[in-house]
């Protein structure tokens, strides 16, 4: 079977010769960090030999409890905030119906995901859509503390307590967090819910291939079992014993790096599938969170083509030459449509009939592609066989291990995240939270 491939040609033209392969040593050096445990942030490597510690038995277990939610539930709420919630979405978008939540499809629960914003009116709106139906709740937090999901948790437990009963909600709330410490664990060993445990050693980015993301997208009706097997052939395929140059993760970590040093600090993710945009946003999260410190970092940016060249084509074709794009390009559709014959041919486009659609958005990215390289972007290519489970899996721990090389080839610590904080200071200063007297009264004297 295929595997996903990396294409950097159009990259590395834009670097003097041999500015890859003389990332060779570097990388190598950071691939034994984190294999020996070495690098900085060292104990949150529980990620790298992820899928291949994962069992049948654990995989049964994360499906046993996702056909009891969906034989009892029509809709299920998957609340979570950053990495407890961005892969679980990126998957279940990529590999579902565009138009799901409108199909009245009785085989599978309708996944809708909260806890990820604070706004008053999604969660009025939530709530007020759930008064007739039948749901459950995934309350996904690892520190078991996070506002957002944590409000949003509060309201769908009452209401669903509310509209089933405490006994019936006991089976249709399932909590995902740390095995010892949070809100969460106490609320789940308080009141008899099933849980699952984020282990200590994965940060929330890099939590995808745990119940985090697992016990969702199994939810949706995916195979949870593919997805691993994805997972865990990336994970021989960018293995440290693979040649640097036959090497996927190690390639792109190098060739990003290369671009950063020579002026590119801003990396754009481009699918030409509208199914993938959340699949940039969890990118976006295990880049910008793993590499932007320090002052450093090529800011990760995405944009869905070919809508986006229609807003954002402009820019990227003749703006600041400060950006490079990272394409993920699916080789062959699921579904098969063809261009129809039109009477009148007002739109001039009868020389496409008979075509597939596809073959039209093949070209738009062929000539994009040629353009924006022509127009001063290198371009990476990053070709996936088909969307499905197993070539997403592929695609996740791809990212992942690149991301790991990457950040140590950045010289920061990829799996802290210091910064998120600050905001959450000043929240809690404003809001007179009790323990933060001294925050508020400085804030408001900034005020
Ligand atoms: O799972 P938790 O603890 O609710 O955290 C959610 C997200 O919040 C962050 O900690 C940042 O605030 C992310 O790193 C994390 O993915």
């Amino acid at each position: 079977m295929k595997n996903i491939n990396l294409d950097i040609t159009k990259a590395a033209q834009f670097l003097k010769a041999g500015t890859v392969e003389a990332y060779e040593s570097r990388v190598k050096a950071a691939q034994e960090a984190l294999e020996n445990g070495t690098c900085p942030g060292n104990d949150f490597l529980g990620w790298l030999h992820l899928p291949s510690s994962i069992t049948p038995a654990f995989l049964d277990e994360i499906q046993a409890t996702a056909d009891i939610l969906r034989a009892k539930c029509e809709v299920i709420v998957v609340a979570g905030i950053g990495g407890s919630y961005l892969g679980a979405r990126a998957v279940i978008e990529a590999l579902g119906n565009s138009f799901a939540w409108l199909l009245q499809d009785k085989k599978n629960p309708t996944i809708l995901f909260a806890g990820n914003n604070i706004g008053e009116d999604y969660l009025f709106e939530l709530t007020d859509y759930l008064k007739d139906k039948k749901f459950g709740v995934i309350n996904i937090s690892k520190s078991g503390t996070t506002t957002e999901t944590a409000l949003t948790f509060r309201l769908l437990k009452k209401q669903c307590e509310a509209q089933r009963g405490k006994e019936d909600a006991r089976d249709v709330i399932v909590e995902v967090t740390d095995a010892k410490k949070g809100a969460a664990r106490i609320c789940a060993d308080k009141e008899g819910y099933k849980s699952f445990i984020i282990p200590d050693n994965v940060g929330g980015r890099f939590s995808v291939l745990t119940p985090v993301g697992l016990l969702p997208i199994a939810c949706a009706g995916f195979d949870v079992k593919e997805l691993v097997g994805g997972a865990q052939e990336m994970e021989r395929a960018c293995g440290m014993n693979v040649p640097f140059a036959e090497n996927p993760a190690a390639q792109y970590a190098a060739v990003r790096n290369g671009l950063y040093n020579a002026g590119k600090k801003i990396e754009i993710v481009v699918n030409y599938q509208p199914k993938l945009h959340f699949f940039a946003e969890w990118w976006k999260q295990l880049y910008g969170e793993s590499e932007g410190k320090d002052h450093k970092g090529i800011f990760p940016a995405a944009c869905d083509f070919t809508t986006d060249l229609h807003s954002m084509g402009q820019w990227i074709q003749e703006g600041e030459r400060s950006i490079f794009e990272t394409v993920i390009s699916v080789e062959e559709p699921e579904r098969k449509l063809l261009f129809p014959h039109d009477e009148e041919n007002l739109d001039g486009l009868n020389f496409l009939e008979g075509k597939r659609v596809d073959d039209v958005n093949k070209m738009a990215e062929l000539g994009t592609r040629l353009a924006h390289v022509d127009g001063g972007v290198p371009n990476i290519r990053i070709s996936v066989p088909r969307l499905n489970a197993y070539y997403i899996g592929q695609l996740i721990y791809f990212f992942e291990i690149a991301c790991g090389i990457s950040g140590n080839l950045l010289q920061v610590n990829p799996f802290n995240q210091p910064g998120v904080e600050a905001y959450k200071k000043n929240m809690f200063a404003l809001l007179n939270k009790p323990g933060y007297e001294a925050e508020s009264k400085a804030i408001r004297e900034r005020l």
